[in-house]
């Protein structure tokens, strides 16, 4: 009894926060919007992160904290998916998969033995032409057998942009989306769907997760205009309604959540260091809240309005406040010398300080 009465007090403080589809309460939404003239309403970070975190219970077993997945890592790049996938696990997911090329498996694996690392992916210089064929089809087999498992993957982080390393995972989004398995894009996973849109168009469990060169690219593509930073709410909205059904989180100062019905703002206060790969730790971050909403709202029961929010929403939401608010804790014990590394070390303890495991 006492149980289900938190769970429904649960459902109506995220009903209040953020409604749900209908018309009536979009149209309010808009209008409250509007009014604020340019500004996007700021969400109530730290309550949603509260309400769609699960409980620690014994009664659960490995997998369903959630398994997540990133493709990403090349030569050049072993540090992005290890950000991503690293604190997908420091954050509370079970499992954290690594899908990334031959060269970048044996070091991203030495950073930790918490990860699973598949060295499957190819770039063309150790490819022949007449092989092409063949290989994409053993890259593709070998990500299938394990993609109805996972709860979200990660594209993009350290992926880089090698055609036909691209090709293969241009075919992994397809099957991923085929599966019906949420994708939060990154990095050079925008690349390859800025040039791609029909990857993502019309899938609303796609989240694009862009930086400021990101955004850019995308609203060039899409809205072929510049980046308007007077109106930036309503061009997100028109973005996101433009590639369709997707969200968006652009990050930034105040980072710029939109599934093309509503905008949403985190600003809490972050860290001024701007050390390379905090997007990578957003990008796990945002792939288990989704996942974690996801399952929150499918628990909820029966057609309370609750079921009709939109999951990638609130996984943005979640997602964003705790990389800020780790970026500030670790930025406060370290200043100047703050690294990405010391960020995923505060996860654990923002994670405590606004949702105790206990
Ligand atoms: N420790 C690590 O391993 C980290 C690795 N990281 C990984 O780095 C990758 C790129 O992400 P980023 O954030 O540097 O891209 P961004 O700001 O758009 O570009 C800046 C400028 O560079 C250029 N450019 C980029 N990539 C290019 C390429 N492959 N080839 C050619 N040009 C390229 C770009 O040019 P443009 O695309 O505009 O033509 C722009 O002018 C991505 O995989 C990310 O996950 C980061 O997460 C940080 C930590
Ligand atoms: N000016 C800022 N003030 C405060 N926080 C910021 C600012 N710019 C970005 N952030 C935060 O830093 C995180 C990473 O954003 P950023 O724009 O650096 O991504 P990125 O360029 O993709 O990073 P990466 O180096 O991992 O590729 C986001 O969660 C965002 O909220
Ligand atoms: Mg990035």
């Amino acid at each position: 009894m006492l149980a289900s009465s938190a769970v429904l007090r649960r459902q109506q403080f995220l009903i209040r926060t953020l409604g749900g589809y209908s018309d009536q309460t979009h149209l309010k939404r808009m209008q409250q919007t509007k009014a604020m003239s340019g500004t996007a309403l700021e969400a109530d970070a730290e309550n949603i992160l509260r309400a769609i975190t699960p409980n620690l219970d014994s009664s659960k077993h490995k997998g369903q904290a959630g398994k997540i997945a990133v493709i990403g890592g090349c030569r050049e790049y072993t540090g992005a998916p290890y950000f991503a996938a690293i604190s997908a696990l420091k954050i509370g997911a079970d499992l954290s998969h690594v899908f990334c090329t031959k060269d970048a498996a044996s070091v991203i694996k030495s950073y930790s033995p918490e990860l699973i690392v598949h060295p499957i992916l190819e770039e063309s210089y150790s490819v022949r032409d007449e092989d092409k064929p063949s290989i994409s089809g053993k890259v593709l087999a070998e990500v299938d057998k394990w993609m109805e498992r996972f709860d979200c993957l990660v594209v993009g982080p350290g992926l880089g942009r090698d055609p036909f390393l691209l090709d293969c995972v241009r075919e992994i989004l397809k099957h991923a989306r085929q599966s019906n398995v949420p994708i939060v894009i990154d990095g050079d996973g925008l690349f390859l769907v800025t040039d791609s849109l029909g990857l993502v168009s019309g899938y609303p469990l796609a989240v694009l997760t862009p930086n400021i060169n990101e955004y850019k690219r995308l609203v060039e593509k899409v809205l072929n205009c510049k980046v308007d930073d007077h109106d930036a709410h309503e061009q997100l909205l028109s973005l996101a309604k433009g590639i369709g059904s997707v969200t968006i989180l652009r990050k930034g100062k105040s980072d710029l959540i939109s599934d093309g019905e509503t905008v949403k703002s985190v600003s809490i206060y972050g860290s001024p260091r701007r050390c390379g790969g905090q997007g990578d730790i957003l990008s796990g971050s945002v792939a288990v809240f989704l996942s974690w909403a996801r399952q929150h709202l499918s628990a909820a029961e029966g057609d309370l309005p609750i079921s009709k929010i939109n999951p990638t929403i609130l996984g943005c939401i979640a997602g964003s406040a705790l990389m800020r608010k780790a970026a500030s804790l670790a930025f406060q014990n370290k200043k100047r010398s703050t690294l990405t590394s010391d960020i995923i070390e505060c996860l654990g303890q923002s994670l405590e300080d606004i949702c105790p495991a206990i």
